[in-house]
């Protein structure tokens, strides 16, 4: 079984007095552990599909099956739990809580994962993740002082330390420098790999696409592209 699939999605709004048709049948399939790249021009649908997939938004009809279970079928509270233990997220933006520190941000999404770790095994494995992301150093700091790619660093830390199924990405290299960037995408390989988290991500950047295992491009609301590279 494919870990997430979409069969005929569509996404319809409301433009002023127009339908406008943003989704339109998309038929796609996900494999575990790999990062699909989602590129195609501004206004294609790229984001709305990924928050449609990341159960974020709703569909218009369609579905989305998450390891053959429906998200379309699921309560508000099904999937509030489902979103807090098996997804993570990561925007071009960090948005850290500004009066936590570096280490309170990931203890806050253990909390929020509902984290079946005891106590001193979720102090080992915050103290492991800020190791794998080189921010040990920072562990006491607000992020207030961080650099823009130590906050994106943390906010990666944060997003898959409950091990999720799957990372959710909206153009997380969008704010940074060439150099910065390809850190970021490094860091995001380094930890989806090893606990075999199932990645996709937005991107405008051609650069990032040598991270990806597979390339989806969008046009109008429509698939146009797909390969595996
Ligand atoms: N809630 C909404 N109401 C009305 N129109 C919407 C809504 N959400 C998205 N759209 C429109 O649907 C289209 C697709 O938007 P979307 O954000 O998915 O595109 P995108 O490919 O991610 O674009 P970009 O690369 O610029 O971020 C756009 O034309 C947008 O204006």
């Amino acid at each position: 079984m494919e870990l997430l699939e979409t069969i005929n999605l569509q996404k319809t709004v409301q433009n002023g007095d127009t339908q406008e048709n943003i989704l339109k049948g998309i038929q796609l399939s996900f494999q575990k552990g790999k990062i699909t790249a989602l590129i195609g021009a501004s206004g294609s649908g790229k984001s709305t599909f990924l928050t449609i997939l990341a159960g974020l938004q709703s569909v218009s009809s369609g579905e989305v099956l998450l390891e053959g279970n429906s998200l379309v079928a699921m309560s508000a509270e099904q999937l509030r739990k489902l979103r807090a233990k098996e997804f993570g997220y990561v925007f071009q933006y960090a948005h850290l809580v500004p009066f936590l520190t570096v280490e309170e941000q990931l203890h806050l999404m253990l909390d929020i994962a509902a984290s079946p770790l005891s106590k001193q095994e979720r102090k080992q494995e915050v103290h492991d993740v800020l190791g794998m992301i080189d921010m040990l150093h920072r562990q006491h700091a607000y992020p207030s002082i961080l650099s823009g790619g130590e906050k994106q660093r943390v906010a990666i830390a944060r997003a898959v330390i409950h091990k999720p199924k799957l990372l959710f990405a909206d153009e997380p290299t969008a704010s940074l420098d060439s150099k910065r960037s390809m850190d970021i995408m490094e860091l995001i390989l380094k930890l989806t790999k090893k606990n075999d988290i199932t990645t996709l991500m937005v991107t405008h950047d051609e650069d990032m696409l040598r991270y990806a295992d597979r390339v989806i491009k969008m046009n109008d609301g429509k698939i146009t592209e797909d390969r595996t590279v």
